[in-house]
């Protein structure tokens, strides 16, 4: 299962940012290529686990968008793409984004209230951005109907579970200088 993403980790180089080991991978950083087989086996992966009953799909720049715009097109939902940009569009909401290696601003704008939005995006580590974003949409009135995460890596999903927010993942991962080690993989007996 997910054979293309598996083989792609565990080619991932790794680099240093501050302390943090970082790889880097075509979902979560659009090098060295970004071949269309990957995304087309995550979108597929995305719809057998929340179907297309919503309506509009959210994610976060800049490597929420591919992902974004491959299920879009897929299922036809119409995408929102939270921007690290200020637009001062009436109703946008800001939120603070922290991760192991940034902090800074998210924008949210696009997102109307009643709507049922399922939120993807292509990596959760410490957990700190869907920390934010996600009380944020539910304060903007949206109904999260799905949180589905490509990679992850710490115990980001795991918090947001303590949280109360279930965060599907498709790939567990452990990073440290000699590269990628797979934990675990949807829907597969380890
Ligand atoms: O769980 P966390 O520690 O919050 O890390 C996850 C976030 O980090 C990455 O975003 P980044 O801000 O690096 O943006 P990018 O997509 O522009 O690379 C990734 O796309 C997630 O949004
Ligand atoms: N690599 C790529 N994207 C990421 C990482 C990483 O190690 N951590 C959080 N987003």
């Amino acid at each position: 299962m997910l054979e293309v993403l598996q083989e792609s980790l565990r080619k991932a180089p790794i680099v240093i940012r501050g302390e943090y080991p970082y790889f880097i991978h075509p979902i979560s950083d659009g090098v060295p290529s970004l071949e269309p087989e990957l995304l087309d086996e995550i979108a597929d992966h995305m719809i057998d686990i929340a179907g297309t009953d919503y309506d509009r799909i959210v994610s976060i720049e800049a490597m929420g968008i591919p992902l974004a715009t491959a299920l879009s097109m897929k299922t036809g939902k119409p995408m929102s793409i939270v921007r690290k940009r200020q637009y001062g569009l009436k109703g946008e909401v800001v939120l603070s984004q922290s991760t192991g290696y940034s902090k800074g601003e998210l924008y949210i704008n696009g997102v109307s209230k009643g709507e049922t939005v399922l939120v993807v995006d292509d990596v959760i580590s410490t957990g700190g951005t869907l920390k934010a974003l996600l009380p944020a949409l539910e304060n903007m009135g949206a109904n999260i109907c799905n949180v589905i995460v490509v990679i992850s890596r710490g115990d980001g999903a795991a918090k947001m579970s303590d949280m109360g927010y279930n965060v599907n993942t498709l790939v567990k991962i452990d990073v440290d200088m000699n590269g990628v080690s797979i934990l675990e993989v949807a829907g597969e007996q380890q």
